[in-house]
């Protein structure tokens, strides 16, 4: 299955195919010209080498698992180790790992020499169902998410959905918290597929139909000045619960990405009948309904959402299946949407 994304000057395709790592000289220069191999260590290395052998000059290079390595610190270390290759404006950096790997690599590729090519093979979930499309990359301040980044599409994303094989269960599920988000806000029969609760076997309708929403909007909405912020249904409330538990990898109790957002996603939906499909879908899937944390903390981090604007914050609700809302409200209503009760 292939899709384009249609950007003018910045459009590319997405190729959804069992298999498909092996053969991406198919749909990108990989020849006389420097590829820098980002990954990391809780990527299988046959992914990286697989992507490695169609090249004539790569370098893989490995970052540590996980949120942590989405610092300054690591980004300088990737930019060290691009330069120390000898790399050029005209080469090539190729992310193969999931959304940390996606949107660090992204935006090395965005900030060398003002912006070199960069290629998307997503092995996660997560980011074959969502982050790898877009042109969001980013990275983190301490813990405020993606603080620092940039708009940088990709040249192709090529998405082997063979690759899921090796997740564990938990971080497969998790990735899924971004499609049932994708069914809840524009595609009714995708919300229906999570029903069925196959998703081993409907994975590829589930990440075709996920990217089809997602792409949709983005050739809307590019730098997310309007619309785009559909996709950001669940994020506000997710990335305070996120900063506040912890997420998953940076710290051993935390919370993976897509369970913040699974339980930031319930208190913005307004249709109760809708809440329980959701919440039920949420149970059989695995993942996480309620959860403890301090509210006042995750109030603070909300604060910093990246679609505050002073005293006011733009809020994505959903009154039924298939369609949303982007409501402006004042920073002084976030308590309630956290259930903080008034003084
Ligand atoms: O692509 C988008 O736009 C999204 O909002 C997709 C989100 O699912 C994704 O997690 C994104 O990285 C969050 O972006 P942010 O702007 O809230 O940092």
């Amino acid at each position: 299955m292939k899709l384009t994304m249609q950007l003018k000057k910045n459009s590319y395709d997405i190729i959804l195919k069992r298999g498909c790592l092996k053969n991406l000289y198919q749909f990108a220069n990989l020849v006389n010209r420097k590829v820098f191999i980002l990954t990391d260590d809780g990527v299988p290395a046959a992914y990286a080498r697989t992507i490695a052998d169609q090249c004539s000059d790569a370098r893989i290079y490995t970052i540590p698992q996980g949120e942590g390595s989405k610092c300054l610190k690591v980004y300088g270390n990737v930019l060290e180790a691009m330069l120390a290759f000898g790399m050029s404006r005209r080469d090539v950096v190729v992310a193969v790992g999931g959304g940390v790997v996606g949107d660090l690599g992204g935006f090395c590729a965005a900030t060398y020499m003002r912006g070199i090519d960069f290629i998307n093979c997503p092995t996660s979930t997560l980011a074959q169902i969502d982050s790898s499309i877009g042109g969001k990359t980013a990275i983190d301040l301490g813990e405020t998410k993606n603080i620092v980044g940039a708009f940088w599409q990709p040249q192709v994303v090529l998405i082997d959905p063979d690759v899921l094989a090796t997740l564990p269960r938990r971080h497969f599920v998790n990735g899924l918290a971004e499609a049932l988000k994708a069914g809840i806000i524009a595609d009714p029969e995708l919300f229906a597929l999570f029903e069925k609760n196959t998703p081993e076997e409907d994975i590829e309708q589930i990440i075709y139909r996920s990217l089809r929403v997602k792409k949709h909007i983005v050739e809307q909405d590019e730098r997310e000045q309007g619309p785009r912020a559909a996709l950001n249904f669940g994020h506000t409330i997710g990335h305070g619960i996120e900063a506040v538990k912890g997420i998953r990898g940076r710290r051993k109790n935390g919370l993976y990405h897509g369970e913040c957002v699974a339980l930031g996603m319930l208190p913005m939906i307004e249709d109760n009948s809708l809440v329980k499909r959701t919440r039920a879908v949420m149970r059989a899937l695995g993942l996480p309904t309620r959860a403890a944390y301090d509210k006042q903390k995750v109030l603070e981090q909300m604060r910093h959402d990246k679609k505050g604007r002073g005293d006011s914050i733009t809020v994505i609700r959903v009154p039924g299946l298939g369609c949303w809302r982007a409501d402006k409200i004042p920073m002084a209503e976030l308590p309630t949407l956290l259930g903080i009760e008034e003084e």
